[in-house]
């Protein structure tokens, strides 16, 4: 078993340097798979948030924005891909951490840091680009005019996260704000903020300008609270629950302030008895749902089997699930870990509960693995004899519980799919490339995947429709976030525009 990092104590990363708290206050930090305080964090209120806003802003602003936020995306670039060089020279001791604050597998959070490193690089290539494209003409049916379109940085921006994929989801967002010559104030989960807090160690040792990028840590309603209402913040990105995202549009509302929203889903699985390889597609399935305890926005949590492959599936299902090595993250080959809370782990529990009163069959899980007496564990957990009332088909549990229906015909299958008020994931498996192409048109959701469940990919646009969100992240999609087009138009001719009548000379 991998020993457990050891957990620095910092600071809020405000104007380039730590500062504690104005208040002094400090949250601590479980290890959920030990339920062990390994830790603190600071705990930020109003008033560092006031300081931090202060510090973006004249990071902004500074020397006519020759500094970062009018310096050219090549500038911005060089920083982008020396966090990335930094984020890979300092992999196992990141992943490490993110593991102990989370719960998360080591070897996923390992690959998850992988991502990170990609997605600054990324961005930095997105950056260098922007140069490229600005004052790109736009054509007119007319000669006096002549238009080009500059695209530049929103502002100050406000980035708020969840604790699923800590530095990972920090990342989708503070790469591309930053690419596009935007300043941030990142505030990541009270529930896992250590990778975060070594981000502004890294900009720090690579000499990012103070102020281009700040970290307040707290409690969402002390420390995200008062960045969504600050005036002096130009747009607010937010990830996190379709709850607190209400919260945060009618804050930002108040001053018409743009707002970005990766929110909660409730996905379909839908899965067709033509596969030739049964257990290529209970793979997936259980990726879709086990994978990081299932604590993931776009859990294909809702399994649909054709009544004719339905009995064979579920056997093998539980087979597999069966086979999940399940201990503490650190250990080899862990594949589930605990669940990030023990708020986390008693919602599961209620959730598993609430199914079984309301007459689904637990078929497989449920519990508390046996061999588990401490930390927040709970076994992958298969549910049968699911109505399309019940609260565990219609709510996000955002943990390793999948729920199953069986259909007969595609189009119940589809309007199965549909039946949410989320839609930000769907899949379907299908042997049958045309049926996937047809079902992949009719799912209401931002992602789509054909015979396979989760990949994500920096360069393809990942957001959602319904309640899961609106504006799109990754890609370049992600970049057009943070950036405001404007629009210059010249008048070009020597003679008067003519409309009206000179008067004449005395
Ligand atoms: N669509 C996506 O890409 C995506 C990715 C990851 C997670 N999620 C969603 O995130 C949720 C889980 O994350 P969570 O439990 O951290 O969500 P959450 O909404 O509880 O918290 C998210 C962030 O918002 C902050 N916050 C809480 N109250 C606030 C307020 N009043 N004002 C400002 N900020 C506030 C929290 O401190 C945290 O930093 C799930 O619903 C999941 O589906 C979505
Ligand atoms: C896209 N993913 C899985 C990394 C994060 C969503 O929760």
């Amino acid at each position: 078993m991998a020993a457990p990092p050891a957990i620095p104590r910092r600071g809020l990363f405000i104007g380039g340097g730590w500062r504690e708290p104005t208040l002094g206050r400090r949250i601590p930090v479980i290890n959920p798979a030990t339920e062990d305080t390994i830790g603190d964090i600071p705990a930020a209120t109003v008033e560092d948030v006031e300081l931090a806003v202060a510090a973006a802003r004249s990071a902004f602003l500074l020397d006519g924005g020759s500094r970062w936020s009018r310096a050219s995306g090549a500038t911005r670039a060089k920083y982008l891909n020396a966090i990335a060089a930094k984020i890979k020279e300092k992999i196992s001791y990141l992943a490490l951490l993110e593991t102990v604050d989370s719960g998360k597998p080591k070897d996923e959070a390992v690959a998850d840091m992988d991502d990170v490193a990609a997605c600054f690089e990324y961005y930095a290539g997105l950056a260098e680009a922007l140069d490229g494209k600005q004052h790109a003409p736009i054509s007119l049916p007319m000669e006096e005019f002549k238009t080009y379109v500059l695209k530049e940085p929103i502002g100050v921006v406000g980035l708020i996260t969840p604790w699923n994929y800590p530095l990972l989801m920090a990342t989708w967002k503070v790469a591309p704000a930053l690419a596009a010559g935007c300043t941030a104030v990142l505030k990541p989960s009270e529930l896992a903020s250590l990778t975060c807090l070594e981000l502004g160690a890294i900009c720090e040792e690579i000499g990012l300008p103070s102020g281009v990028l700040n970290i307040i840590t707290g409690l969402g309603a002390d420390a995200g609270a008062p960045i969504a209402s600050h005036p002096h913040v130009d747009k607010i990105a937010f990830t996190g629950s379709t709850a607190t995202s209400k919260t945060i549009m009618t804050a930002a509302a108040q001053m018409v302030k743009p707002v970005s929203l990766e929110l909660g889903g409730k996905s379909p699985l839908v899965i067709f008895d033509d596969v030739a390889d049964i257990d290529k597609a209970v793979e997936w399935a259980m990726f879709g749902c086990f994978f990081n305890g299932g604590q993931v926005c776009s859990a294909t949590s809702r399994l649909l089997l054709r009544e004719k492959i339905a009995e064979r599936f579920l056997d093998r299902l539980v087979e597999w699930a069966k086979n999940i090595k399940i201990s503490d993250p650190l250990e080899e080959g862990c594949r589930l870990g605990s669940v990030v809370s023990k708020g986390q782990y008693e919602k599961i529990k209620k959730f598993i509960s609430t199914a079984r009163s309301e007459g689904a069959t637990i078929l497989h899980g449920g519990d508390r693995p046996k061999h588990l007496g401490k930390g927040f564990f709970i076994e992958p957990t298969i549910i049968t004899d699911v109505s399309t009332s019940m609260q565990i088909w219609r709510e996000e549990v955002f943990g390793p519980v999948i729920c199953v229906k069986v259909f007969k015909t595609e189009s119940e299958a589809i309007e199965l799919a549909n039946d949410t008020h989320y839609g930000l994931a769907g899949g379907v498996i299908s042997d049958d490339l045309e049926r996937c192409e047809r079902i992949a048109k009719v799912i209401h959701s931002g992602i789509v995947w054909i015979n396979c469940s989760q990949p994500t990919l920096v360069q393809a646009p990942w957001g959602g429709n319904k309640q899961s969100g609106f504006g799109r992240e990754l890609g370049e999609w992600g970049l057009e976030n943070y950036l405001s087009v404007k629009q210059v138009t010249r008048y070009c001719k020597d003679e008067l525009y003519g409309w009206y009548q000179r008067p004449s000379k005395l």
